[in-house]
């Protein structure tokens, strides 16, 4: 897949790459956050579409995410996000590189990805449609129900529909809402409005009707696709891992450098790999979970994966919380002498997949009770991930 980054100039202008004038394009717009089941049904449609009319197939994407922009214009009188790389979009479920990565894996040519500016913003739908057709060729947009693009998000299936059947020079594809209707997420982030809310969207909760628009009525709220980034970010920020990868379609991962710990880890039997260096991906509920280390060789790029018991938390048995970290004790294979093999991981890039949530963070008393649930945590996770 070909990637081109555009930077909007000053005016929100964009230098468009040249793309032959002997093919057109079928075109995907959005941010594909975490590129779940729904996004990539309309990645495969762009595809096919592709495929069949013997056209490019393009997505165009942004980053930062349009939210994270406008949201920081709100908090900031109006200003620009800083274009240095210290903002992180803690957020994002993936970050821009494994986005990438797995829009590539779904068989697109061409990925774009805008710099997404205030002045880029400002620019109407109609404009950028003409963009679209006169720069890049737009044969065919493919867009869920629900997109929205331009300038007050005002361009919707319906007035983009319209412009391509007065101007004749492209045509819309709608792809069909995937996934099981809708759901409520709260607005505050507490264990009651979650309960309240996982209560109303349970059809087996046994609420009648009445019963869920009341309780519905006096938790904020909002109403989002199952099949949505919110809805994930939802799923993880509630430790609910295993729900989240039904609708990813794959396990959720956080990616980072493995650093130096405590180096107690290694005295308690169980060394961790601390990810802690430019950890990108959403990171789930403080808690213990199964999943699965994978150290990528620095040099090669090659990747061996390892079962791991993973924790997120302070540390809290140790005194006074540390900071939150992600940590991961890999089994390793045994060796020749019969014990677990010695990883090296310090300064590897490594991706953490998050399976099932084992339980949640506690402070023991002392070192030996946290090894003898650290042991439990351990088979539970060989069970698990086989
Ligand atoms: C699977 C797993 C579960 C953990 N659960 C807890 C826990 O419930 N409470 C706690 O205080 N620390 C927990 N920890 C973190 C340990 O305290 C930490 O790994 C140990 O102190 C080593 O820290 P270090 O990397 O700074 O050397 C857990 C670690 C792992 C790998
Ligand atoms: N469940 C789904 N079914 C069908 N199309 C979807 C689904 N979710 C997203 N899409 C479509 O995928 C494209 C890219 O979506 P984008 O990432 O911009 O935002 P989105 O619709 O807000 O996605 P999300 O709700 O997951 O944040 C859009 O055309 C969108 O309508």
């Amino acid at each position: 897949m070909k990637i081109t980054t555009l930077v909007p100039d000053t005016e929100g202008a964009l230098a468009w790459p040249p793309f032959g004038q002997n093919k057109r394009s079928i075109v995907a717009v959005g941010n594909f956050d975490g590129v779940h089941r729904g996004h990539q049904a309309v990645l495969k449609r762009t595809v096919d579409l592709a495929k069949s009319y013997g056209c490019r197939s393009v997505v165009i994407l942004f980053d930062p995410r349009p939210e994270i922009v406008r949201q920081y214009a709100k908090d900031h009188d109006g200003a620009q996000l800083p274009k240095d790389e210290t903002y992180t979009d803690a957020e994002a479920l993936t970050g821009i590189d494994r986005r990438l990565k797995l829009i590539e894996e779904m068989g697109i040519d061409y990925a774009i990805v805008i710099r997404y500016t205030l002045e880029f913003g400002a620019k109407s739908y109609q404009y950028f449609l003409g963009q679209l057709v006169g720069k890049i060729g737009l044969r065919n947009l493919v867009i869920g129900k629900d997109a929205r693009m331009g300038a007050g998000r005002a361009g919707n299936v319906d007035s983009i529909d319209s412009i391509a059947q007065a101007t004749r020079m492209f045509e819309v594809d709608v792809v069909d809402d995937r996934g099981p209707g809708e759901v409520r997420v709260p607005l505050t982030d507490s264990d009651e409005t979650a309960e309240a809310l996982d209560k109303v969207n349970d059809p087996d909760s046994g609420l009648t009707k009445a019963e869920r628009r009341a309780l519905s009525k006096k938790t904020p709220n909002r109403l989002v696709r199952a099949w949505s980034s919110s809805y994930v970010r939802y799923l993880l920020s509630r430790g609910r891992v295993d729900e989240a990868a039904e609708i990813l379609g794959r396990p959720h991962v956080v990616e980072g450098v493995v650093v130096g710990g405590k180096q107690r880890g290694r005295t308690l039997g169980f060394p961790t790999a601390n990810v802690a260096g430019d950890v990108q991906g959403y990171m789930p509920a403080d808690g213990v979970y199964a999943g699965w280390l994978v150290d990528v060789d620095p040099e090669t790029g090659e990747e061996r994966r390892y079962p791991s018991a993973i924790s997120i938390g302070t540390k809290v048995t140790f005194g006074e919380p540390e900071a939150r970290v992600l940590e991961a004790y890999a089994i390793a294979p045994l060796g020749e002498d019969g014990k677990p093999e010695w990883l090296d991981l310090y300064g590897h890039h490594t991706r953490v997949e998050f399976v099932k949530f084992l339980r949640p963070q506690v402070h023991f008393d002392g070192a030996d009770e946290l090894v003898a649930e650290l042991r439990r945590n351990v088979e539970q996770t060989r069970d698990i991930c086989k």
